[in-house]
């Protein structure tokens, strides 16, 4: 479990992180999202205990980042952006030297190792140097050798920054498969899609503060309002009579150049009695469908503010 009680950091007189509280459960992936600089990697740093908090707590699994910094690093691994790996290595023989390092039992290392390296698809190229490694078979080694050590906590740092597409889906797909039942895993992106993929909560930080926290589709419903939805009409030559038609039940308007589109809060309800009223008027309906919520339109939102807006749902 990752703990922030109103973490703070400072560099100078310049505040990057302030009165940051926030919790990650066991078996959950929280997305921490924000413009650059807001102060994503120095949260994370503080947490793996790699930089001093300058006030507040924060604890890992129960022990505090300052106090019981050495027990805490043992207890996360740390996926960075950059990953430096020792290129001349073979990969097998790369664990075998980090586990070490983590005075891993060699036997124990061994075996993490190979079925680390079967789930993720390299058991076969374990005996081949890093450096002829493509970015996402380097990035897959990454995190492998930040689970070596079997850690309850992960902290995930743009981990598909600067990758193509595929390379892109293949350390994507392997972070789904790392969600284990108990560890906590946070994780900094900008890429909206993957958070929206990845994560069981959403934390969106501005200026070293958190601005929102909450599961997507309860922050979308606070912020984006009641679920829109469109129709678009089988005949153009009806489309006026039918924004006529369904502007009798609710407030609707034309957006691009075909759809219809309204909110409600009661779909259940509005919606078929809109649909019998365009039979009734013998007009053909082509779609009625709800509009899907991106996470980029939310976040969007938030960070599009100019005053600063009150933290949402900070279930932290
Ligand atoms: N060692 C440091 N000394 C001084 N300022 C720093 C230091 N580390 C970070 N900062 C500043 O703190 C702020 C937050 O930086 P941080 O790297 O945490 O942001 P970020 O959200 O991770 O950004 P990005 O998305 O660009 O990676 C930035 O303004 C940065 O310039």
């Amino acid at each position: 479990m990752i703990e922030a009680i109103q973490l703070g950091k400072q560099f100078g007189d310049f505040v990057a992180v302030r009165d940051l509280t926030l919790t990650v459960q066991p078996g959950e992936l929280v997305a921490l999202l924000g413009p650059n600089g807001a102060g994503k990697t120095t949260t994370v740093r503080m947490l793996a205990a790699i930089l001093p908090p300058s006030s507040g707590q924060a604890r890992i699994c129960g022990y505090d980042v300052v106090r019981d910094a050495q027990r805490v690093r043992g207890m996360v691994g740390l996926l960075t952006e950059y990953p430096g790996l020792y290129g001349r290595m073979a990969a097998l023989e790369y664990l075998a030297f980090f586990g070490a390092l983590l005075g891993l039992d060699a036997v124990q290392c061994r075996q993490r190792s190979e079925a680390l390296l079967r789930q993720f698809g390299l058991w076969e190229v374990r005996d081949r140097n890093l450096e002829s490694f493509s970015k996402g078979m380097r990035q897959k080694m990454a995190l492998i050798r930040a689970m070596i050590h079997d850690p309850p906590v992960l902290f995930l740092d743009e981990p598909t920054t600067a990758m193509d597409p595929q390379s892109a889906r293949t350390v994507r797909d392997a972070i789904g498969e790392l969600r284990g039942a108990k560890r906590s895993i946070l994780l900094t992106t900008h890429n909206l899609s993957e958070a929206e993929e990845l994560a069981d909560r959403i934390a969106i930080i501005r200026g070293g503060q958190i601005v929102a926290v909450g599961p997507f589709a309860e922050l979308s419903r606070q912020l984006l309002g009641d679920p829109a939805f469109e129709l678009i009409v089988a005949r153009p030559a009806d489309q006026a009579r039918a924004l006529a038609v369904v502007r009798e039940l609710v407030a609707a308007e034309v957006v691009g150049h075909d759809r219809i589109v309204w909110q409600t809060a009661e779909p259940h309800l509005l919606n078929p009695a809109i649909v019998n009223r365009l039979i009734t008027a013998g007009i053909a309906v082509y779609s009625l469908s709800e509009q899907p919520r991106r996470l980029e339109d939310l976040y969007l939102r938030i960070v599009a503010e100019d005053e600063a807006v009150p933290a949402l749902s900070a279930r932290g």
